[in-house]
């Protein structure tokens, strides 16, 4: 569960979050729209603990993301744009790398199980340095959720990847939402939102305009939604 109340966020004069309001129930597959520079990272940085509110409240699973922050991190997988990994690891020192600073149990097996799932098997022992981007991001979904995390933050975690990874990701968004996990992922790319989530919010300018459900993956019917709230915005 999520609960945000009032969340402004103002960096270098600049009012990026302008006032968010929203409620994120547990199991929830919420994505977040919106043009270029609307906030959308931004909020799922405060979110993810790396950068402060400037004013509102935060709470998620009844923790204050204020004084619970380090509770909180652990039950958080957030995918950046940047991958985060480290280029002379291979997949697999990278994820157990990661998966000891979450105390994971039984690390090398759990990592090389996640190296299976997306799809790099025949790379377990190769530096990360000689990957392409698309499989970088493969190695970043698996480190996001090395820890089983309760709460997903994807930032365009589609961007980049050809069509096995991208129904590799979905299967893996999915089957976390089986296991009860909330999703929140920001993207440009309506047709997957529309594919896995259950929920759609359009950000404009710091403020959430749109928020609704979505049901039979209707992508029509995000577009025209989007399409609304974008009139006149060029
Ligand atoms: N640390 C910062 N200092 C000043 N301005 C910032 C900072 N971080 C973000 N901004 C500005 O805040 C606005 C929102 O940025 P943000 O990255 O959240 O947008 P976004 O909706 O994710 O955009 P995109 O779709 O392009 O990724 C942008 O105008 C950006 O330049």
């Amino acid at each position: 569960m999520i609960e945000i109340k009032k969340l402004t966020k103002q960096a270098d004069n600049k009012l990026i979050l302008r006032g968010v309001d929203l409620s994120i129930k547990k199991g929830e597959t919420v994505a977040i729209l919106g043009p270029n520079g609307a906030g959308k990272s931004t909020l799922l940085k405060v979110l993810a603990t790396l950068i402060k509110p400037t004013s509102g409240l935060i709470k998620i699973n009844g923790l204050d993301l204020k004084k619970d922050h380090i509770e909180i991190k652990k039950l958080l997988g957030y995918l950046p744009h940047s991958s985060l990994l480290y280029d002379h690891y291979s997949p697999l020192e990278n994820l157990v790398f990661f998966g000891n600073i979450y105390g994971v149990n039984n690390v090398e097996q759990k990592a090389s199980k996640l190296v299976k799932e997306v799809g790099l098997s025949f790379f377990l022992n190769e530096p990360v340095k000689n990957f392409s981007r698309g499989m970088i991001q493969r190695i970043a979904i698996a480190r996001a959720i090395i820890h089983d995390p309760e709460i997903l933050l994807l930032d365009e975690p589609h961007t980049g990847l050809d069509q096995g990874a991208i129904s590799i990701l979905n299967n893996v968004i999915l089957s976390m939402k089986e296991k009860g996990a909330t999703t929140l992922m920001v993207t440009h790319d309506f047709k997957q939102a529309a594919e896995i989530c259950d929920r759609i919010i359009i950000v404009k300018n710091g403020r959430i305009v749109d928020d609704f459900k979505i049901e039979n993956r209707n992508l029509g019917f995000v577009s025209e939604k989007y399409g609304l709230q974008m009139e006149g915005v060029s």
